[in-house]
């Protein structure tokens, strides 16, 4: 189980630019649940993750994973737990290096035993299966430069090498949104069939309210840094995409009046 709890973030405090990004969030996921978060532009969702993950250092609050007190740790010595797949295809991979020499790099992390150990044909085997199961040819690629795949080939590599060992929590910011919609979709398959088959508490950030509803089993919603509402696996499966919207409309309309009051 990873436990959030009061956690904020401001970015340039003190100065003019002054941004409450986050405000006092409290999260809690437990072993097999799949979030997916939605919210609005600069609604505070990428800060949440990248707070978690330790890029980003939070002002106040607590991150527990497994009952460990993460807070104080650096984003290196977080990745033993954390997996995580960016927006951007050309993050996660290294172009210059081989598919095989990927997988490897994902494979050692956080171990001890080194790049020699990890060059072996068994592990050549290991990689094949594990690749064969994106449906996407790339087993037969081991020694293809990752600079020479499509967006989408690379984000489902990305996505098998972040839980290539199986993380006790997997963040996703928007993974598929430079995709086609067919490409899109496919690797957001991959994703749920990674996720459920391992059952990898995962927090999953979508603009789209359609996937937001298909995938995972809760959606919360985001807005000026706050969660502002969860809806449970039993809501999603009854709530449609137009009910989504205007929930989204009345909640926000009703924060912005808050405000209103408070000023
Ligand atoms: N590194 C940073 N330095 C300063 N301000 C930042 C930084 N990162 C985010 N912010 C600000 O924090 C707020 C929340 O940003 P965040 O990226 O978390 O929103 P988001 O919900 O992910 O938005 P989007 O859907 O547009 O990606 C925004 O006002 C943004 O400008």
């Amino acid at each position: 189980m990873i436990e959030i709890t009061s956690m904020s973030k401001t970015f340039n405090a003190g100065t003019t630019n002054e941004n409450k990004a986050l405000d006092d969030v409290s999260l809690t996921i437990r072993e097999n649940e799949f979030i997916t978060v939605i919210g609005g532009n600069g609604a505070g969702k990428s800060t949440l993750i990248n707070c978690i993950s330790g890029m980003y250092k939070i002002d106040t609050g607590t991150i527990q994973i497994e009952k460990e007190d993460v807070t104080p740790l650096p984003v290196h010595k977080r990745a033993k737990y954390i997996g995580m797949v960016f927006q951007d295809p050309l993050k996660g991979t290294v172009p210059s290096m081989t598919i095989r020499e990927n997988l490897i790099i994902a494979y050692i992390k956080n171990q001890f035993h080194g790049l020699q150990l990890a060059l072996n044909k068994k592990k050549d085997d290991m990689f094949r299966e594990k690749l064969q199961l994106l449906g996407l040819g790339l087993e037969d690629k081991l020694n293809y430069k990752v600079g020479l795949l499509s967006g989408g080939q690379r984000q489902a590599l990305s996505l098998l090498m972040s839980t290539i060992h199986i993380p006790k929590l997997l963040l996703l910011d928007e993974h598929t949104s430079a995709l086609d919609p067919f490409t899109s979709e496919k690797v957001l398959k991959i994703t749920n069939d990674i996720v459920t088959q391992n059952r990898i508490p995962t927090i999953m950030i979508t603009h789209n309210m359609e996937h937001a509803l298909q995938y995972g089993n809760r959606t919360i919603m985001m807005n000026r840094g706050k969660i502002i509402m969860g809806i449970s696996d039993e809501e999603k499966k009854k709530t449609s995409v137009n009910d989504l919207i205007q929930k989204f409309s009345m909640q926000t309309e009703e924060n912005a009046i808050s405000d209103r009051m408070v000023l």
